[in-house]
């Protein structure tokens, strides 16, 4: 790990409306990688991303962005966040506004775009193939090309890390395999990614580790393949609370 690596995070505990979510998590990207954030529902994945990202505090453990601790840390150009495309309720914004608003690191609210925005704005919808439908009201978009908007919005800022709240989901197969070509071709022009995914799928080939979280801890962070999670085959929650009939998660 050199101290100018995208990411690094330490012995991190996340409790949330007094329950523990996150338990002594660690993971680091390093330049270059591509690594995906794997486990079942509930086992923490939005959360820790939300945590590395500052959005959601967390009461113990160290978190470094390009070897500055989260704290301190003021570049957040140099990280593009890629939400899940149904978080956005913005559906009659056209896909060039959405974009734009990628670009609010480098210029302040509700100035006019720069000439800067505007080229940094065109070469992320060209990158993702939307450069022809700007002007689409985003609601109208499948949900493949939602994501590509949404990762325009990302690339605008000229990130050196890339992270995904599961880009693939509701995006059909052969979407997905598109959007997995463009995350490779981005990573192998040098961007680190850290990618919250299902499963490794579409992705497989890209991915230089993945990182599986069970329960709010870490299960694997060595192997290419995701360690199995035992919570997922005999569910016990996080609060410890199982229904007694069913054997599920209350
Ligand atoms: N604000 C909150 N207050 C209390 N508990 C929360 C809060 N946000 C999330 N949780 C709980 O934290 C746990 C982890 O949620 P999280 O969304 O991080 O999981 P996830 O792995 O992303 O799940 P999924 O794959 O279903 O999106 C869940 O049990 C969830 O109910």
């Amino acid at each position: 790990m050199n101290a100018t690596d995208p990411l690094d995070a330490r012995g991190l505990f996340v409790s949330l409306g007094g329950m523990p979510i996150l338990r002594d998590v660690s993971i680091h990207v390093d330049s270059g990688e591509a690594v995906a954030l794997l486990g079942g529902n509930g086992s923490g994945k939005s959360t820790l991303i939300k945590t590395l990202l500052g959005l959601v505090p967390y009461q113990e453990g160290t978190v470094e962005l390009f070897g500055e601790h989260l704290p301190g840390f003021r570049d957040w150009w140099r990280v593009g966040y890629v939400p899940q495309h149904s978080a956005i309720t913005v559906p009659n914004a056209t896909v060039r506004e959405i974009a734009a608003s990628g670009r609010l690191a480098h210029r302040k609210p509700f100035q006019w775009l720069g000439r800067d925005d505007k080229v940094a704005l065109d070469e992320a919808l060209e990158l993702v193939g939307l450069k022809d439908r700007m002007h689409w009201p985003f609601g109208s978009l499948s949900g493949g090309q939602k994501q590509r908007v949404l990762i325009a919005r990302a690339l605008a800022s000229h990130p050196d890390l890339l992270v995904m709240d599961e880009p693939l989901a509701g995006v059909d197969l052969h979407s997905q395999s598109g959007l997995a070509g463009l995350l490779g071709r981005l990573r192998d022009d040098g961007l680190a990614l850290l990618v919250v995914l299902h499963e490794r799928g579409y992705m497989d080939p890209i991915l230089s580790r993945s990182v599986t979280l069970c329960d709010g801890r870490v299960v694997d962070d060595e192997h290419p393949s995701a360690a199995a999670c035992a919570v997922d085959e005999e569910p016990a929650s996080a609060f410890g609370v199982t229904d007694p009939i069913s054997g599920v998660l209350a």
